[in-house]
């Protein structure tokens, strides 16, 4: 996961962190849920595994749709059956009620998709001396944060209003 865990969220400015509070701790690790808090509170970030790419595209195909409706778009990356996903919100800067709102959207259509629970990983043969599986994961994790960096880093200020925009 990413370099930075946090503790404490740190919203986007105009956000209304009472309202927010109460739909993000659930799903927080912290509070059995399944997301970090990340990038000094500002991001929440979680990995998803399914049993085949197809489930996993399937996956990431609805929740793009999810993205569309709600014009809210996530920093993301994929690798065979697994996918890393980081809700922030770009401008203005910080944790806001979208990212929110769309995790949970994730968490719900992870279970309708069929998400595979980390503790039902295929065995590895034993013979054949594995890395330990948590290293694997470990390993996997830090590519797939490290592809949605590159990815974000790529898009740059994806969402700063265009000059003259605002004033519309
Ligand atoms: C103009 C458009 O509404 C903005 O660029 C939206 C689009 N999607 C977005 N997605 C995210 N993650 N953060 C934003 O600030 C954001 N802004």
């Amino acid at each position: 996961m990413s370099s930075s865990i946090a503790t404490q969220p740190r919203f986007s400015p105009g956000s209304d962190p009472a309202s927010i509070e109460s739909t993000l701790a659930p799903l927080l690790t912290s509070h059995g849920g399944r997301w970090t808090l990340a990038r000094d509170g500002e991001a929440l970030e979680r990995e998803f595994r399914f049993k085949t790419f197809a489930r996993t595209w399937d996956f990431m195909t609805a929740v793009a749709l999810q993205c569309k409706l709600k014009n809210h778009h996530p920093e993301w990356s994929n690798t065979f059956n697994t996918t890393f996903i980081r809700w922030t919100t770009h401008h203005p800067r910080g944790l806001s009620a979208k990212d929110v709102e769309l995790a949970a959207v994730c968490d719900q259509l992870a279970r309708d998709f069929g998400e595979v629970e980390p503790d039902q990983q295929p065995q590895q043969p034993q013979q054949q001396q594995q890395p330990s599986q948590e290293s694997q994961q470990q390993q996997g994790e830090t590519t797939m944060c490290a592809l949605a960096d590159r990815a974000a880093g790529s898009a740059g200020d994806c969402c700063v209003p265009k000059k003259g925009a605002e004033k519309k």
